[in-house]
């Protein structure tokens, strides 16, 4: 699969102004990138490609001061959590939190990857919490319809984080695919920031298979975690 840039712009949010950036997939699938302090990598800037026809290569500039390590959040869409405030999840919180805390950082962003209910789409998301009402975890529910329990690739990643010339990120996560997907695509992940916030009555129990499970690294007491709800 192959992954091409379409078209940026300004996104001004509550938590401050992003730069937002469409990619489109070779089956027409959208995914989206918002970026605080990250430039455009020069080969993939117009004036690049023409300076590049008339030009010599530019030379690298040694006085140039190396950046900092950007923040960087892989965050599969989930349209009930996001969207709705949904209390079954965790991931409007972890989004609402990773946008702030890149925010605070000033350099980072955030990869929102269109691979909704672990990518199995939101019909048979929605299919499963039908079944989690009649009590099976997040995991059997997904393997009682016959799908895999997570489906996601990870393959857009790299030449999202090359559009803006990432190399290395601190990437904010509990899911150990993510991390090994970067690090086998020569990216390097300097440092993993957990990410625990949004822990209710209601995921609780989601969030604790996922630990028990599905190996995400999560601490013993999420039931005792701090309540942020953000
Ligand atoms: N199939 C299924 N998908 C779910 C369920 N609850 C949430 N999801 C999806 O799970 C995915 C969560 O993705 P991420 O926010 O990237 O989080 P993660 O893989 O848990 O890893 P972290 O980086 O640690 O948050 C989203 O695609 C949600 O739509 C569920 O009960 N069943």
């Amino acid at each position: 699969m192959s992954y091409q840039f379409i078209t940026s712009a300004k996104l001004p949010t509550r938590h401050g102004e992003f730069d937002i950036h469409i990619f489109e997939n070779d089956a027409g699938q959208e995914h989206v990138m918002l970026t605080v302090g990250l430039s455009v990598a020069e080969q993939n800037t117009d004036a690049a490609a023409i300076s590049s026809q008339n030009a010599p290569p530019l030379q690298k500039d040694e006085t140039l001061v190396e950046q900092p390590i950007p923040l960087v959040r892989i965050h599969s869409e989930c349209l009930t959590g996001d969207a709705f405030s949904s209390l079954k999840c965790d991931c409007g919180p972890q989004l609402n939190t990773a946008m702030q805390a890149i925010q605070e950082t000033g350099y980072g962003a955030i990869l929102y990857l269109r691979q909704e209910g672990r990518g199995i789409g939101l019909t048979n998301k929605i299919r499963a919490y039908a079944l989690q009402d009649q009590g099976h975890d997040t995991l059997d529910a997904n393997l009682m319809l016959g799908l895999p329990a997570d489906a996601r690739i990870y393959d857009m990643c790299g030449p999202m984080l090359a559009h803006v010339g990432v190399k290395a990120v601190k990437l904010i996560t509990n899911n150990p695919d993510k991390v090994a997907y970067l690090a086998e695509n020569g990216i390097e992940v300097v440092e993993r920031v957990p990410l625990l916030v949004g822990v209710n009555d209601m995921n609780a129990e989601y969030l604790a298979t996922k630990r028990d499970r599905m190996g995400h690294l999560l601490d013993k007491n999420i039931n005792t975690a701090i309540h942020l709800n953000k």
